[in-house]
């Protein structure tokens, strides 16, 4: 199983610059989440910071036992042996062709024969999809199969979570959504913990377990998708709805100035570049490929979930609810339409907190558990969602 990531109050700044400040999240093992923000919000920076590259000034970043914010450069570099790592471009050498690159982390950091290191090679080329194009060069394929090679090249070392930097930069809708089943596929027969930043809406709602987001220097939610994907956050929603209006701007942040304008030319009905269509709500999640074994991630993912299902919003709940089949909604003792009342216990064991339904306290939503999965007291601060009322849950 891959490994777990807890992540605890980090900030990283540039001389003056905070990037991020206090972020605190867990990555369940084998689970795949994905971390969303405007542009220049950090996300890569947060990436780099969780495997070392960079050094945040505060906070924990917690792998098998080891804080990688404070561990020795020796330490690290045993952590850094648990990451593939896929960037945008799939950083690959343009002299060497796709055995050879994706051989290269094989040669470097380990003694294995030839052999060993061709049988290896070939079976992630095969796994990628890539099968028979070992003799290319990067500049002879297209841009889909660079990321599929340097998705090769992340595996070879067998790792343990995955990151993976704007999949879809460079790629068209159905060589992304080509790209995200990928991941998935790869999820189910490594069940590695994967966390993929990307700006990609679709990606977004149809791919990761949990979901997260990167905004004003801060982290807006993370938790199950089905939370940001209901959420009326007015910072989610203009962002998956890909509107001017909200609180984006241009550089990130608007002020309120701007703010009272748009809001007066959106009564007064001015077009504002977005389809007038709400695309938020739970769609299915995407499924393996025929053939390739179930994922485990989101079988445990379903009872973790069911587990803190009275902590999150009604909306979620639903969403939650009706994804299952009647069989599970069986055997958690649900149903759909049925919502777990905030303040009394839910389907689950676990106790509750003692609030009114439909009136999480702000800090209580959509927090992941700690690291035991078990339902336990959620964490303070790391997640600022206003939650959704009974009457908008449909
Ligand atoms: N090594 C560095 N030194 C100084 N500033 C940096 C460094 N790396 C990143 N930054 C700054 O950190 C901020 C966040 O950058 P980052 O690339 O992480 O954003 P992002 O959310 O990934 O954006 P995008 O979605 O456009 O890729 C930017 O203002 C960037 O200029």
């Amino acid at each position: 199983m891959g490994a777990e990531v807890v992540i605890e109050g980090l900030t990283k700044s540039f001389g003056k610059q905070a990037i991020w400040r206090d972020v605190t999240l867990t990555l369940p093992p084998g689970e795949v989440s994905a971390m969303l923000g405007p542009s220049g919000t950090g996300k890569s920076v947060f990436l780099k910071s969780m495997i070392g590259l960079l050094k945040p000034e505060r906070g924990r970043c917690v792998i098998n036992g080891v804080d990688i914010v404070t561990c020795s450069e020796h330490k690290l570099y045993e952590i850094r042996k648990l990451f593939g790592v896929l960037f945008q471009d799939g950083a690959l050498f343009g002299s060497m062709n796709l055995f050879d690159n994706v051989a290269f982390p094989l040669r470097e950091h380990t003694k294995k024969s030839e052999t060993e290191v061709r049988q290896i090679v070939l079976e992630k080329l095969e796994m990628t999809g890539l099968a028979g194009a070992e003799k290319k060069l990067p500049g002879e394929i297209s841009g889909g199969m660079r990321k599929r090679a340097g998705l090769a090249r992340a595996l070879v070392l067998d790792p343990q979570i995955i990151l993976v930097d704007e999949p879809d930069s460079g790629l068209d809708p159905v060589r992304t959504t080509y790209i995200s089943q990928l991941f998935l596929d790869v999820n189910a027969q490594i069940d590695a913990t994967f966390l993929i930043v990307t700006h990609n809406i679709n990606l977004a709602r149809t791919v990761p377990d949990n979901l997260g987001m990167l905004f004003r220097k801060e982290l807006v939610m993370f938790g199950p998708r089905e939370v940001l994907l209901t959420s009326d956050e007015p910072v989610v929603e203009q962002f998956l709805n890909g509107r001017k209006r909200g609180p984006i701007g241009m550089s990130e942040e608007k002020d309120s100035a701007t703010m009272a304008r748009e809001e007066a030319e959106a009564a007064a009905g001015v077009a504002d570049g977005s389809i007038d269509e709400d695309v938020r709500g739970v769609v299915p999640q995407m499924q393996v490929s025929p053939g390739v074994p179930a994922r485990t991630g989101e079988r445990r993912r379903k009872d973790r979930v069911m587990k803190i299902l009275h902590t999150l919003p009604p909306a979620a709940q639903e969403g939650i609810i009706e994804s299952l089949s009647p069989e599970e909604q069986q055997r958690y003792g649900v149903h759909p339409h049925m919502l777990v009342p905030a303040g009394t216990r839910g389907p689950d064991t676990g106790s509750m907190p003692s609030h009114h339904q439909g009136q999480l306290p702000a800090d209580q939503v959509a927090q992941l558990p700690g690291n035991g999965w078990d339902g336990g007291q959620p964490r303070q601060g790391s997640h600022r969602m206003r939650p959704r009322g009974d009457q908008e849950s449909g």
